[in-house]
This record gives C-alpha cells, structure tokens and sequence, in this order.
C-alpha cells in the first residue's frame, strides 16, 4: 500500500450488523448475483465478487426477510466504495469484513454497529420497506405486504428494458434545461402545457404547489399522455417505448395488488385493479430539478413539497439522485426511500385509498435536497401515474374517479 494511500478500515464484524443480514443479491448490468452472508467463506466470494471485472456496475441489492434494508445498504455502500479503491483488503481474521475507503484523510479501525451503519450510510431507512426482486416467487406477496405496511415498496430488479430510463434522463435533460433557456422561448411556447389535457410542458414559474403548501416546488416538467397529448420533435422515441413498457409493468402490479387483496374489500371494488386501469389516462411525467444553492432558494421552498399522489400507484424509476423521502405515521419521521439506479419505487395514490376504503393507503412524500448533496446536483426522475378509466367508481362521495381527479388537479392550482 503506498504511502499517500489513506484509509478508514470499516471492520464489518459478523457478530454487529450483518449477524442479521443473511442473503442479498447483487446485480451487475444484466447479470444477478445471490450472496448469502453467513459464513467466512461466502464472504470470500463476496470479495471475489467485488474483485471482478464487473466491479464497477453493482446496482442493487435485494433484502430478504432476515436481512434488515440498513444492512444490505451498509454492505452496498461498503462494496460501491470498496470498488472505486485501489486495493482491497477483503477478510481479515475470521469474521471481519474490511473495507477500505481511500478518499478518506484519516486512518482508523472499527467495528460497525447498526446505528453505525446508518450513521455511515448517512441515511435513515424504513425497515417495514420492502425491496422486492421482481424475479422472486415471493415478490407478488412481498410487494402487496409492503404496499400495505408503508405505501411503498421498491424493485431491486424488474422488466424495464436496461438503460431506457437513464437514456430518457439523458436527452430529457437536456431537452428540460432548453425549454427553461431565455434564449428558446420558441420551446416553451410550443409545448406549454393544456390546461385542460394536462398534457404538454410546465415551467418552473408555473409548477405546481402541493396540497397544504404556500411556495411552488422546485422544478419543471413535461407530462407526456399517449396516444394523445404533444411529444417533442427534439428527443427520440424513448420516452414513449419507456411508457408503454412501464404501463404493461404497472398492469401486472396491480395484478400483484388484486391477488393480495382482502376479500372484503375486494368485493366493495367495480371490477379488477388491472382491468380499471386507462392507457389514455395514464401519464408520464420527466421531471428536471434544476440545481441550486441553498441560499438562494425562497424560503420554504423544496424541489417537491409534501404530498400524496392523486391516482391509483405510482411507478417511479429512481431518480438521477437521492432526495426521495416518505413519512411514517408510526414513527413520525421522514425516511429515505433507497435509491438506486436501475430499481424502482412504487407508491400507493390517493383513488386506490378511496377505492378500498383506506385499506391501501396513499403515504405522504416529498424530494428535498440532502444536506451531503455534490454541490451544483440537479435530478432527473420521471414517475408513471397509473390512473383508471375516467368512468371508473371510487366511492359513494367520487362516483367516478373524474370527479376525484377534477377536485385534486384544481386544488394544486393547474386548473
Ligand atoms: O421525483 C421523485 O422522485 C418523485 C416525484 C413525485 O413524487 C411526483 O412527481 O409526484
Ligand atoms: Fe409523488
């Protein structure tokens, strides 16, 4: 090791944290790999893992029932670091996971407990939040309990095809950062949006203002509806391919809902989750938070206030970068929603709430900017409301979810 090589040793002691953490599995572009973390020696091939070629694309790992999300994290976070370092030191005595950091000024040794994991995380995560592995057999069961329990539940792995969505964040922006240029005011007026379609560009000055919130947040987006509603001539067919294969997802997640639901409550449904749910309805949304320096935000201002969303789930590829945050009522805290590249989140809307009578419930959320944000970050995130047909029967009080989606829309000031 040379000299001007500083190191913090991380000594992951299997009797700390990752005594519970027993499977998780790992995924390198395409290719998947389960590690169970029980023994020495598995965490040797843990080591043969990091020390391989594919090193530098690890993306995701899943918990298992017995392995805590802070846990898998820690070791994530542990192996993104560990592959950006010269050299690994692997295992040390016989239940010792050492990870060296090299960007680090300081050299120093400890074992890490679980509070010690979060604080090296650097975030506090939901442990009732499920990461599901879209290829499980359980996943069907795991997803709908988390929905549930949270309102939210995040694929680790799914169908999308890889790379669409960071290819959309990359011409999106671009295209976003245009339309907000002075210099283009032929963009912003060729696609701001319709008020009454919903469909089209929202600038940052007209945004919107969440339910209960005074400042507008802090971003701008387009909303794109298909077959109808505008789609740029300056970016390619990629944001539509991401749409269809994102609503054909979104089916069979309701699908996951409708085999997981109560029977009572499913008798007070009109019809199947799934067969409720519009394409023409549908939307997606490319979201472009412009960076920004804390001081010169209005005060009050986030990049996305607190809020419910209005439809039935929400499909929510992980943004550019972290910020996603959803409120326990339990705990009353907010809670960091895992983000990596390549999973997905999905959350529960406020028509799937009024359809079941609140046995699914809408959680609240918001997107702020972290205190350890690389300064000058701005995040791309582009959510997929799956809403049903305009006909469909919510409850009593919203005969149909028209009339539900005409209240809300004007509440947020866009009508
Ligand atoms: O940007 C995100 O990650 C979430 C956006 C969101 O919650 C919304 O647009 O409703
Ligand atoms: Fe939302």
């Amino acid at each position: 090791m040379s000299p001007s090589h500083q190191i913090i040793w991380y000594r992951f002691g299997l009797g700390s944290s990752f005594s519970f953490c027993k499977s998780a599995v790992f995924t390198f572009g395409t290719r998947r790999l389960p590690v169970i973390l029980e023994s020495t020696s598995t965490l040797r091939n843990l080591e043969k893992i990091i020390r391989g070629p594919d090193r530098r694309h690890i993306v995701s790992a899943k918990p298992t029932k017995l392995a805590p999300l802070y846990a898998v994290h820690a070791l994530l976070r542990a192996v993104l670091i560990t592959s950006e370092c010269n050299s690994f030191e692997g295992i040390r005595g016989t239940d010792d996971f050492v990870v060296e950091d090299s960007r680090s000024p300081e050299t120093k040794t400890r074992a890490l407990s679980v509070a010690d994991s979060q604080e090296f995380i650097g975030e506090k995560f939901w442990s009732k939040l499920q990461c599901v592995d879209f290829h499980d057999p359980q996943a069907p069961e795991t997803f709908a309990k988390s929905l549930k329990e949270t309102g939210f539940a995040v694929l680790v792995t799914h169908p999308l095809t890889p790379g669409l969505v960071d290819d959309v964040y990359a011409e999106w922006r671009e295209f976003l950062t245009q339309c907000a240029d002075p210099d283009r005011p032929d963009l912003r007026e060729n696609y701001l949006y319709d008020s009454e379609t919903q469909a089209g560009y929202f600038p940052m000055d007209i945004s919107e203002t969440a339910k209960g919130s005074t400042q507008k947040d802090l971003k701008q987006f387009f909303q794109l509806y298909f077959p109808n509603g505008s789609y740029p001539d300056e970016v390619s067919d990629k944001a539509r391919q991401l749409f269809h294969e994102m609503h054909s997802l979104g089916r069979t997640l309701l699908q996951w809902i409708d085999d997981g639901m109560d029977e009572k409550v499913k008798a007070g449904l009109p019809c199947d989750l799934a067969d409720a749910l519009s394409y023409e309805n549908t939307m997606l949304r490319i979201l472009h938070y412009p960076s920004y320096r804390e001081e010169e935000k209005p005060k009050g201002a986030v990049r996305a206030a607190a809020h419910e969303d209005i439809n039935l789930i929400t499909v929510l590829p992980s943004g550019s970068s972290r910020g996603l945050q959803v409120w326990s009522k339990e705990d009353e805290c907010w809670y960091e929603v895992p983000c990596h590249t390549q999973s997905i989140v999905v959350n529960i809307g406020d028509m799937l709430q009024e359809m079941t009578g609140g046995d699914y419930v809408a959680t609240t959320h918001r997107v702020v900017k972290l205190d350890d944000e690389v300064g000058g970050t701005d995040r791309m995130s582009c959510p997929c409301f799956l809403h049903p047909h305009a006909d469909v029967y919510l409850s009593d009080k919203y005969p149909t979810s028209r009339k539900f989606l005409l209240e809300r829309l004007s509440e947020l000031g866009v009508i």
